[in-house]
């Protein structure tokens, strides 16, 4: 099993490192800086006698080594600096994943492609339309790392193991991310019963800053450990075939409403990729916040395509 992971930044790395710690497959390591992914698949290498594996990992400035691969991940691009949204990364990245995305039509066309670059959606559709690959097989991840952040605060906030937290946030990655009070629970137990509506209020907004207080902290660079545990979730669910229900941004025309967008749903995922959207009750606000932010998303589509003009 070969998987590709374009990007040697901090996340790339960082995947790349846990799927081979995991057994999971080989992987190709690329970057466009000479040395860098060709460096750092040394330095992950240089563990296994103490970690085990037996997977291998090979560095490369060369795009075309993601040659035949059956699962790509595209984590390369800029990330944002203080006081930067994600859109504003729009223009810079949408060039680099043009590039990419074209290379992976030609050298890996059976492969499913996760996306990590931002801003999320607009660039999970962009490798969409660039390679032409049937949309299940063009995913990217948000959604599990938003409810990780979530799950973590309600976990800190009620003094309880922050696994036994459960939680769906959909939507963009982004200010309209949509964190659902209605399917949150603690050990089983709804949310709704433990904490008020302030408290949760006050949780979803910190969830929201999450991402930016992590930029603001560092100064240079963005959050990537809990990013790559997200995305190698979701790589496990595809390459083990697992059919875990996880949220990812998704191509939707038809469900909730929302025809033609990309944006955070929960969905089935397996060997085949999105094998299916699940479709939840929401209220009647949650409905339209979902059905404005895939209008918002739709926009950022428009603006993609008018840079290439
Ligand atoms: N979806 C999410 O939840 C999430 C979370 C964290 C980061 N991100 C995004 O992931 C991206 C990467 O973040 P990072 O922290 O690893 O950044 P980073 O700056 O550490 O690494 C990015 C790497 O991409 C490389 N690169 C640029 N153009 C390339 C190309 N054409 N081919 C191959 N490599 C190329 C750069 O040389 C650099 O090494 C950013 O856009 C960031 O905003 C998304």
């Amino acid at each position: 099993m070969k998987v590709a992971v374009i990007g040697a930044g901090a996340v790339g790395t960082a995947i790349a490192a846990k799927i081979v710690e995991r057994n999971l497959a080989d992987v190709v390591l690329v970057d466009v800086v000479p040395g860098l992914a060709e460096g750092k698949a040394l330095d992950i290498l240089h563990a296994s006698p103490i970690l085990g594996f037996t997977r291998t990992i090979r560095g490369t400035t060369e795009l075309e080594a993601c040659l035949w691969s059956e699962l790509v991940v595209v984590a390369c691009g800029r990330t944002r600096q203080p006081g930067m949204t994600r859109e504003e990364l729009l223009e810079q990245n949408a060039a680099t994943i043009r590039e990419v995305a074209a290379t992976l039509r030609a050298y890996a066309p059976g492969a499913t492609v996760l996306v990590v670059t931002n801003p999320l959606d607009v660039m999970t559709w962009l490798v969409a339309e660039v390679t032409g690959f049937p949309r299940k097989r063009v995913l990217g991840m948000a959604g599990v790392l938003d409810a990780a952040r979530l799950r973590y605060l309600l976990g800190q906030e009620l003094g309880v193991a922050p696994k036994d937290v459960s939680t769906l946030v959909l939507g963009s990655h982004g200010e309209q991310m949509l964190p659902l009070l209605g399917y949150t629970f603690v050990g089983g137990v709804p949310v709704k019963e433990k904490i008020s509506q302030a408290q949760w209020d006050e949780l979803v907004r910190k969830t929201r800053e999450a991402g930016a207080d992590i930029v603001r902290l560092l100064q240079k660079g963005s959050a990537s450990y809990a990013p790559a545990v997200s995305v190698v979730e979701m790589v496990e669910a595809i390459l083990l075939d697992q059919k875990r229900i996880l949220v990812a941004s998704v191509w939707c025309d038809g469900p909730y409403g929302i025809r033609g967008a990309y944006l955070g749903l929960p969905v089935l995922l397996g060997r085949e990729g999105i094998e299916a959207i699940q479709e939840l009750s929401l209220s009647q606000e949650e409905l339209l916040c979902l059905q404005r932010t895939a209008k918002e998303i739709e926009g950022l589509f428009a603006k993609v395509a008018s840079l290439r003009a």
